[in-house]
């Protein structure tokens, strides 16, 4: 053994010396080979045409490699808002060697994305998004295949219009939960209050509920702090055009931050929401009466529907990511702006005394007959979409529109801040009217069914076959929040600190940047009808 020692440790390094040198010339080549394979498939044609030589829209040319990533990088709704105006409603570009149209024109969308929806309604399996954050599984990612259309069908189970009637009374219960959580931080109305963890904890307890059966009992439960980070952490790596490794295929193949984040937030989503998924599971097994939810069927008919642990951890998964930051978006959106308008407050205020009274809370049944406050509502969304790029859709042929061909497996941008701030369609966008909405007698469900797609209200939910599931859930639960802060308070700014509605906080999901605001309780009546819910 002596012996033997001694030659170890004098060739150990050596040997390592000559391995790692190794190591570094083979990765090198490697990397040269990747490089230079991706260079060739990026300077391919960059102008294709169809069989009768028509050519892609028109559009920017962008840099070599890159395309227009950078000019995408922060704000990108104002870039490609720039962009319609200069090259129409239908153009195109680059970023790496994935070519994107952009569509800014409701009848183009109606078009394409619903009459050929059969073709344009497909997912682009996005390295970061898909690949490593989802595993190849979650509704909101997968291509139009029948995976999707399984877990659709599973997801819209629970969020169907008549579903939601039928948990209608938690949205409800969770309003009223953040009203008297508002009056309690907000002491009264005498302390400022930050209403975000509020709305984020209210939309979450709805979320939980739906797919879990459970909820958090304040703010401070660890769950909401994690669950909101894993959401925020989403969004920010898998924007439409938030990061580069999706479309520079030799990135994915080097070291990198950004595959570091989605292996970690994968390993997160599955640790949290599986766990939940495995105690409940746990629990059903040992006979315990567990409330209906999502996991609850999922479970049930697990093997009838041929679904992995995997595949229910990602579509919880989309559930907590889909259904919270969005809808706790537009309630953070709607305190941020509503205190620089009394005027508004007011006028809704005296809708709502006259329709609902001081002797209890709005509910669901009174939305017909709160036109402003539903104009309010499709006000706040229009200004403040929480997705200004959606989620894009592929088309799985080739087509060709209006002379302009469009190469199967583009990715398809809805561009609704163009069309949410079109001039014709909503005069002086960029003031925040409600009235513009009075004569709008339609849910936003509703709306995106109107033949006429210049009609529809807004394109907050997306179209087509992909459009937002949880439209339902969201909308109901966004009219119980926003009727009832209406109701309870009056929303003002403190002064010295003014609130900044353009900046944003998060990349691909918005929200607004903190914020203080005063809710002074209306009345006496506020605490009197709180007291008995
Ligand atoms: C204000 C609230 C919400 C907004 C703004 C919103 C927005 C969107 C958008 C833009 C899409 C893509 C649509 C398209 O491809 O054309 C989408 C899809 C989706 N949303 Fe929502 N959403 C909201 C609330 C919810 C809620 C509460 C859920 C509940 C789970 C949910 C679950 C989903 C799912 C699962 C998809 C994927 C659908 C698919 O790819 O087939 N969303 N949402």
């Amino acid at each position: 053994m002596a012996t033997i020692s001694p030659s170890i440790v004098i060739n150990f390094p050596f040997d390592q010396s000559i391995s790692q040198r190794t190591l570094i010339v083979a990765s090198l080549l490697a990397s040269l080979f990747v490089l230079v394979r991706a260079l060739r498939s990026l300077t391919l044609k960059r102008n294709p045409v169809d069989e009768h030589g028509n050519h892609i829209p028109p559009g920017p040319i962008g840099l070599p490699i890159l395309g227009s990533f950078p000019f995408l990088t922060h704000y990108p709704e104002l870039t490609l808002d720039y962009w319609a105006k200069r090259f129409g409603p239908l153009y195109s570009l680059w970023l790496g060697n994935q070519l994107f149209v952009i569509i800014s024109d409701p009848q183009i969308v109606k078009d394409l994305m619903v009459v050929n929806g059969s073709i344009f309604s497909s997912r682009k399996e996005m390295f970061l998004k898909s690949q490593i954050i989802f595993a190849g599984r979650g509704i909101t990612a997968t291509p139009y295949n029948d995976r999707w259309k399984k877990h659709r069908r599973l997801a819209t189970g629970s969020l169907n219009a008549r579903a939601v009637d039928g948990y209608t009374h938690v949205l409800d219960y969770e309003a009223t939960v953040l009203i008297k959580d508002l009056l309690r931080y907000g002491k009264n109305g005498m302390a400022p209050v930050n209403p975000q963890p509020h709305a984020g904890r209210c939309s979450l307890n709805n979320m939980l509920t739906v797919a879990f059966g459970s909820r958090t009992d304040s703010i401070d439960h660890p769950l909401v702090a994690k669950a909101l980070r894993l959401s925020r952490e989403f969004m920010n790596c898998t924007g439409p055009v938030s990061n580069m490794t999706d479309f520079v295929t030799v990135l994915q193949h080097l070291p990198n931050s950004m595959i570091n984040r989605g292996k970690k937030l994968h390993q997160e989503l599955v640790e949290t929401y599986g766990g939940m998924i495995n105690d409940i599971n746990a629990r059903m097994k040992s006979g315990e009466n567990v409330p209906d939810c999502l996991v609850k069927n999922l479970l049930q008919t697990q093997e009838e529907e041929e679904l992995d642990h995997l595949d229910m951890a990602i579509l919880c998964s989309a559930f907590m990511i889909g259904g919270v930051e969005t809808t706790a978006s537009i309630m953070q959106w709607f305190s941020a702006l509503i205190p620089a308008y009394p005027e508004i407050q007011k006028k809704a205020q005296d809708e709502l005394d006259r329709v609902v009274g001081r002797n209890r809370l709005p509910v669901v049944e009174d939305e017909k007959n709160l036109p402003y406050v539903r104009a309010i509502i499709k006000e706040v969304e229009r200004c403040h979409n929480p997705f200004w790029l959606g989620t894009p859709h592929v088309n799985t042929q080739d087509f060709t529109y209006r002379g302009q061909y469009i190469p199967k497996d583009t990715v398809l941008v809805l561009n609704t801040y163009t069309m949410h701030h079109d001039p014709q369609r909503h005069p002086e966008p960029f003031r925040f009217n409600p009235d513009r909405y009075m004569n709008d007698s339609t849910l936003s469900s509703e709306s995106a069914n109107l033949a006429n797609p210049m009609e529809r209200d807004h394109w907050m939910f997306g179209v087509g076959r992909r459009i937002c599931p949880g439209m339902w859930v969201a909308e109901r639960e966004i009219f119980l929040v926003i009727s009832r802060l209406l109701w309870a308070f009056r929303m003002e700014q403190i002064p010295g600190e003014p609130i900044d509605l353009q900046e944003y906080d998060g990349l691909s999901g918005r929200s607004p940047v903190p914020f203080r605001i005063k809710m002074i309780p209306r009345d006496e009546k506020v605490h009197e009808v709180l007291a008995k819910c």
